[in-house]
């Protein structure tokens, strides 16, 4: 797991070697302890250069091994070996550099990266400190504030950024290795006594109490209830004002919390679900590993609403020509602007040209003849899409892929409109297009696997995460939604205040709450779809029962007011224009309800945060497992990562699924059983037969759920 070499007659060479990211397993650690001692035991060695195989330094501790009893030795001691030894020990570092990898970088006495290298200290996304001493030295070396942004966040910086923070010697665009050789015999036998980073005293920092207050207040509000930020802060401050031995106790005592925390376990366990759902499967057993993508150089957007420009901008940002159909003169017009300017910005940023230049803009549908790919974007109207669809069918080269980006409507049906149903596929963005990470990529019961392969690859180039899922109302996102604002809506008529609800939910993680979340897309949006539903509303007490089941009609009412949100001025919340971003409490909401629960003799209690979390949250999850038993997703990795990427929800709790496993399904399976006989009104609250099956199964950890499932698919 590490190779020892002697190059150019006086050089150990160090090599790091567990594919695919060297990182640092028992094994390659066992074999960097053994390495290590052999070279600086080895009278003929005068000088290290330690690198790592295959143009990849180190990806840091190897992931799988946490949450399992660790065994090999621990890095501190070797590390403090090397920084300690007068021989000079310099890092060659290629591809990343991160975690343990830095750690172990930042110990040896020189550090040369090439050019296209990657470093940082990406411990916090996974619910951990850098450990191995990276927090107590990386505040010497760079400084207090430079440490904190890199070690909080958990960025990945170029090798240009670390070397102008001083964070590497020198960075090369040609062998690293054969550099860093050179350069080891350049320093043999010099004085190392400067390159001792545990040695260097914390640059000074004036009112250093002031400085890690207000980090400290920026670091929690950021973190939404993740504690890893907070530990990170907590031990660079030890670095700051502590000797270097009594820093590493602290940075140790706050790896023992964090390490066992069930905030480092979902992280973790997201790191491997957002690769995971790259695996896709579908239920005719088509496959990731066995369907074959079409190349996609040419791509149309049609309808360039608020999605089909930033889709537009995403394809174009992945390199591909684009073809922008909009029939509205005004709307293209700003369109072009709007796209433009991202574009120009984003790519000021990143100090190249913008690619402008591969977008071409038309009025007319027949523009999109020669597209590998379309993506119809137009408004959410059946009839339209229809239209379109049959249009596109007319229009387009033979084997050209038609994607949707409804959110609610049938994707099968949209096929069976076309030509060619096998190529059509859901391609469901969220807003704004371009920022977003989540495309949930819905295949229909036609859908070919290499229309799925094809849609699959086009949305890794865009940098997103894709989750292919199958086709039913609200996809497996906005299903799960539905539930989860039903509750919210009852709360609010049997005492809740919009604020209350918001606050435990953004208590729980969420970036914001639901009637927030409402207000910014717009109350309105949901409206349409509960008339499309239900065309004909009740008054009195009919209005509470649709079909014999329990229905608010609270969002409604709020709706025929004109109170359509953030864009009015007015929705759950008031703001102070139209557009503004701060929500206020509102007394005309509060005076509305009261209002509400007075007409229908409804008496208002007092609902505690952990009422609300079970309900909304609970009745969501229940959802997911419905979702799951139909095999709608193929796995509970896939709806964590869409409600993660596409939904805010708190990394650190994983994902519903992961979260429901957390907190136990038998708990989850009794409360649903509770809500559900004070109202069988209530379907949602309902335990599905999933849920029963796994919590006889005794609840198998959730990477277990796929098995179970299987097996019970099978027993039908
Ligand atoms: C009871 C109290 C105990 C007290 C506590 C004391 C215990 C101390 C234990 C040891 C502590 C050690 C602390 C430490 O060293 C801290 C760390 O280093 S944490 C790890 C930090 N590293 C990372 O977060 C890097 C993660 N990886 C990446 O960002 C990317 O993979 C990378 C940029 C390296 C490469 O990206 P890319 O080319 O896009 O490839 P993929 O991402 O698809 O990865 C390919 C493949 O490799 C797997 N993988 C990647 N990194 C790791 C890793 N570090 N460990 C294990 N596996 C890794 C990845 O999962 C992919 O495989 P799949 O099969 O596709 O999943
Ligand atoms: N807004 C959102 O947050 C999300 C919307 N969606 C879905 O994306 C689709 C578009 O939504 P928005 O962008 O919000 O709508 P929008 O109303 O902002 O834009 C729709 C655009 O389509 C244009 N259009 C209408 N008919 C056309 C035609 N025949 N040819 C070309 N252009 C035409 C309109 O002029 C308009 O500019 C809808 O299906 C919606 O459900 C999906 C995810 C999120």
């Amino acid at each position: 797991m590490a190779q020892f070499t002697l190059v150019s007659g006086s050089v150990g060479l160090i090599t790091l070697q567990n594919p695919p990211v060297n990182a640092l397993s028992a094994a390659t650690r066992q074999g960097i302890v053994d390495m290590m001692n052999k070279a600086l035991n080895d009278p003929e060695v005068k000088s290290v250069v330690v690198c790592g195989q295959n143009r990849i330094f180190c990806g840091g501790a190897d992931i799988k091994e946490f949450g399992t009893k660790i065994s090999g030795p621990p890095l501190i001691p070797t590390i403090h070996t090397i920084e300690a030894t007068n021989k000079p020990v310099v890092a060659a570092i290629e591809g990343s550099a991160l975690g343990g990898g830095l750690e172990l970088a930042l110990g040896c006495h020189y550090r040369i990266a090439h050019s296209k290298a990657r470093l940082g200290l990406p411990e916090v996304t996974l619910g951990l400190l850098p450990a191995i001493g990276g927090s107590q030295r990386l505040p010497r070396l760079i400084g207090v504030p430079a440490a904190i942004e890199l070690i909080t966040t958990g960025r990945h910086i170029t090798a240009a950024e670390a070397l102008q923070l001083g964070l590497v010697d020198h960075v090369t665009r040609s062998s690293t290795v054969d550099e860093a050789i050179k350069f080891a015999q350049s320093v043999e036998g010099k004085s190392l006594d400067s390159r001792r980073i545990s040695n260097y005293p914390c640059p000074h920092l004036p009112d250093l109490d002031a400085v890690f207050e207000g980090v400290m207040q920026e670091v929690r509000q950021k973190a939404h209830g993740a504690i890893a930020p907070i530990a990170c802060v907590q031990a660079v401050r030890a670095a700051a004002t502590l000797p270097y031995l009594e820093g590493m106790e602290i940075e140790r005592q706050l790896m023992e919390t964090l390490f066992t925390s069930s905030q480092a376990r979902a992280l973790q366990y997201t790191f491997f679900a957002q690769r995971a759902v790259s695996r896709w499967s579908m239920p005719s057993g088509a496959r990731w590993d066995t369907s074959m993508p079409k190349p996609v150089h040419k791509a149309a957007v049609i309808g360039l609403g608020t999605m089909g420009r930033g889709i537009t901008v995403a394809l174009a940002q992945a390199g591909l020509s684009v073809v922008a159909v909009e029939t509205q003169e005004k709307q293209l017009k700003e369109a072009k602007l709007v796209v433009s300017g991202i574009l120009e910005r984003a790519a000021q940023r990143r100090g190249m040209a913008p690619t402008l230049a591969k977008i071409t803009y038309s009025h007319d549908i027949r523009a999109v003849a020669d597209v590998d790919l379309v993506i119809e974007a137009v408004f959410e109207d059946e009839a339209l899409k229809e239209k379109v669809f049959q249009q596109l069918s007319a229009v387009c080269k033979p084997g050209t892929f038609l994607c949707t980006n409804t959110s609610s409507l049938d994707v099968d049906h949209l096929a069976s409109l076309t030509h060619n149903p096998e190529l059509v596929v859901g391609m469901h963005f969220f807003a704004p297009a371009h920022v977003m990470k989540l495309l949930e990529v819905v295949y229909g019961s036609k859908s070919s696997p290499e229309a799925l392969a094809t849609v699959m690859q086009l949305g890794k180039r865009m940098g997103k995460v894709s989750v292919a899922v199958g086709n039913c109302w609200g996809f497996v996102g906005n299903r799960m939604l539905k539930p989860y604002m039903e509750q919210a809506f009852y709360l609010l008529e049997e005492g809740a205040t919009p604020e209350l609800v918001d606050q435990a939910l953004v208590e729980f993680g969420f970036p914001m709450g639901v009637f927030r979340m409402s207000d910014l897309s717009g109350t309105d949006v949901y409206w349409k779809i509960r008339k499309e539903a239900e065309p004909v509303g009740a008054s009195g007490q009919e209005a509470r029962v649709r079909k014999g089941l329990r229905y608010s009609p609270l969002g409604d009412l709020l709706c025929e007011q004109g109170r359509f949100g953030q864009k009015t001025g007015q929705g759950w919340y008031q703001y102070d224009k139209p557009g503004s971003r701060v929500a206020r409490p509102d007394p005309w909401v509060h005076n509305f309800l009261e209002e509400y629960r007075a007409r229908h003799g409804l008496v208002a209690r007092r609902i505690d945060h952990a009422e609300v979390l079970e309900r909304c949250l609970y009745s969501l999850i229940n959802e997911g497992f419905r979702i799951l038993e139909e095999g709608i997703a193929a796995g509970p990795e896939d709806i964590d990562m869409i409600y993660v990427f596409g939904y805010g929800w708190p990394k650190h709790r994983g994902g519903p699924m992961f979260y429901a496993s957390m907190v136990g399904l038998a708990k989850i399976l009794e409360r649903l059983e509770h809500y559900h006989r004070a109202h069988p009104d209530v379907p949602f609250m309902q335990p599905c037969s999933l849920l029963r099956k796994l919590v006889t199964c005794g609840s198998p950890p959730v990477h277990k759920w796929k098995d179970v499932i299987k097996k019970i698919h099978s027993q039908l």
